[in-house]
């Protein structure tokens, strides 16, 4: 499966800003490998709205025409990914927020590509981000590298400042720690409903220290990134998809909004996002048909 997701460019901010930008597609047009190397010459955080939206013209055609991709981010994009993979949906997001154009490969986990085995070795495990060819594995570094990359290009994942940067690299391991382990729990490993619940107890018990976290982060903003997405965002945003699933299984919401109040509203804003949009799953009955296919991949790796 093949998905260039190509978004619109909603950042102009005067007509002035419309007319530059029309004009400098036309040079994108014109005289694309000249434009790359203009834009290669900008440094990483000079640039400008502008800057950034002559940049994504360019990714665009780049992509479509095989020429570098510019700014520090030459080669194609492919992903490697499964649909309801929490962490190939936090890269998919952030590919989205930046506007980065790339292809989508679906991967069948009882049957792994050589692609896939070859670019990940060690763990055999989606997500991969093939850069150029070159594999960058594991969801929260591909995250972390992308927002490297592309420093100038659309929004910035991770804060700028070193110590808010240090605490939202600590709650995303523990969203991964924490919720990714109860979430394990609740659907792959369990082999009781006494062993479902203790995992969503568990569950519950992350979300509401979550819930502390989002409050403290934010700020009284929408989002752990404070005003747009960030990392923690992200990173827990790729849940969202099978949390919908657990709440059909257990029947109560795991993000219980009398419990979790900013936590529920956080959710709502977070999928309602552009960059999530057709990519955190919203169709929990899908969610729960595809199970059994995860469960016997799960099966037959233990043989
Ligand atoms: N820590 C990894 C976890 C990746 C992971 O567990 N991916 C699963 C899909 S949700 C996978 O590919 N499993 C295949 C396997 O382990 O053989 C990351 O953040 O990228």
């Amino acid at each position: 499966m093949s998905n260039v997701p190509i978004k619109g460019v909603d950042v102009y901010q005067s007509s002035s800003q419309f007319i530059y930008q029309f004009l400098i597609s036309l040079a994108v047009y014109i005289n694309p490998r000249g434009l790359a190397r203009i834009i290669r010459s900008q440094p990483e955080h000079s640039a400008t709205t502008s800057i950034n939206a002559t940049h994504v013209s360019y990714l665009r055609f780049a992509h479509h025409q095989g020429l570098p991709m510019a700014g520090g981010g030459e080669g194609e994009l492919k992903l490697l990914g499964v649909w309801t993979s929490p962490f190939v949906i936090r890269v998919r997001v952030v590919l989205n927020l930046k506007s980065l154009p790339y292809e989508y490969v679906e991967e069948n986990l009882g049957s792994k590509s050589a692609l896939l085995l070859g670019s990940n070795p060690v763990h055999q495990s989606v997500p991969v981000l093939l850069h150029g060819g070159r594999p960058v594995n594991e969801s929260q570094v591909i995250v972390q590298y992308i927002d490297e990359v592309w420093a100038g290009v659309g929004p910035s994942v991770l804060p700028a400042d070193p110590y808010e940067r240090a605490v939202a690299r600590f709650w995303a391991a523990y969203v991964d720690d924490k919720v990714g382990s109860a979430w394990t729990g609740m659907l792959f490993s369990c082999k009781t409903e006494e062993e479902r619940a203790e995992a969503v107890s568990r569950a519950v018990a992350a979300l509401e220290t979550l819930e502390g976290a989002l409050a403290e982060c934010s700020g009284g903003k929408p989002f752990f990134g404070g005003d747009a997405i960030g990392f923690v965002d992200v990173v827990l945003g790729g849940y969202l998809g099978w949390f919908g699933a657990i709440d059909k299984i257990i029947g109560r919401r795991l993000i219980d909004p009398a419990r979790t109040p900013l936590l529920a509203r956080w959710e709502e804003r977070f999928r309602a996002a552009d960059a999530a949009k057709g990519v955190v799953p919203d169709d929990a009955d899908k969610m729960l048909d595809f199970l059994p296919t995860l469960l016997a991949w799960i099966a037959s790796k233990a043989k």
